[in-house]
């Protein structure tokens, strides 16, 4: 397989040690420096693009690249506002776009887990549900983007649950998302719920980054022999 990476930083370049590992070939690395060059990677040179860069050029690059005609995954967080603009570009020009907001395999389990979860809670009205995300103090954007999608999973079971805040809430309603900036933490996920007896909590941790760039260069493996607006649950229901 031919791979693009856009953004050489700390995803990228370890997403490149693993793609090479698995045999595969680098066409293109684009970062910060050389990011016009992203128009000169096509399909003849390349099978898929692979985005992590900052939430700030994520769009840019990832619409370039569709336009293209560049089968493109993404994994940079925090430019999630403007998806739905991706998903109509992707459609009109008949591409292939994947964006995961965490790639690790257990994450993924892991959201179904808090939807299950959830679900169960949605019966009961004593606890009051809270996140805390935990990630090294170089992130860009906050709530994680992992974050937001279990939110998302807690609201789609628990009607009760009307929005989520980045801060502290004791309400029933509003799921509170605490945000936590500590030194090489690559991201620890907690979702609990508490009431005046008990409480449950389920936590996932990624000891190391190595844990995305894996699942990334799976995904990608599967996602080269698709078309259209895929999804990594989708992956995950199609491996035996
Ligand atoms: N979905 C997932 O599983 C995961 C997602 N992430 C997300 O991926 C993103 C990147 O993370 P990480 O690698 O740790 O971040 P880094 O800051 O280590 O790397 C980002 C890189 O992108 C480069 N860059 C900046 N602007 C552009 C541009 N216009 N075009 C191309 N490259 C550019 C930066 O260059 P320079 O340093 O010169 O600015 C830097 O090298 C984040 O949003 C993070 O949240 C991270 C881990 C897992
Ligand atoms: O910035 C990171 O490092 C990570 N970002 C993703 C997120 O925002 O959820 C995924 C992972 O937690 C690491």
């Amino acid at each position: 397989m031919r791979i693009a990476l856009i953004g050489y930083g700390k995803m990228g370049k370890s997403i490149e040690q693993i793609a090479r590992t698995r045999g595969h070939q680098i066409s293109y690395i684009i970062d910060q420096d050389n990011h016009s060059d992203i128009q000169k990677i096509s399909p003849d040179n390349t099978d898929i693009a692979i985005e992590f860069s900052q939430p700030s050029s994520a769009f840019d690059n990832i619409t370039t690249l569709l336009s293209n005609k560049v089968k493109t995954m993404a994994g940079t967080t925090g430019w999630l506002d403007r998806y739905d603009e991706v998903k109509a570009l992707c459609t009109r020009t008949n591409g292939t776009f994947l964006y995961a907001s965490n790639y690790s395999v257990g994450v993924n389990l892991f959201f179904e887990l808090n939807e299950w979860l959830a679900k169960k809670m949605s019966q009961l009205e004593d606890f009051v549900p809270e996140m805390v995300e935990i990630h090294h103090t170089e992130k860009k954007d906050a709530p994680s983007g992992t974050a937001i999608t279990l939110a998302e999973g807690i609201q789609k079971n628990d009607p009760s649950v009307k929005k989520w805040v980045n801060e502290s809430s004791e309400d029933h309603h509003t799921l509170g998302i605490i945000s936590k900036r500590e030194a090489n933490v690559p991201g620890t996920h907690t979702v609990t719920y508490r009431s005046p007896l008990e409480t449950i909590e389920i936590t996932h941790v990624a000891h190391d980054r190595k844990v995305f760039a894996e699942g990334v260069i799976k995904v990608a493996e599967w996602a080269t022999n698709q078309t259209g607006i895929l999804s990594i649950r989708e992956f995950l229901n199609n491996q035996s």
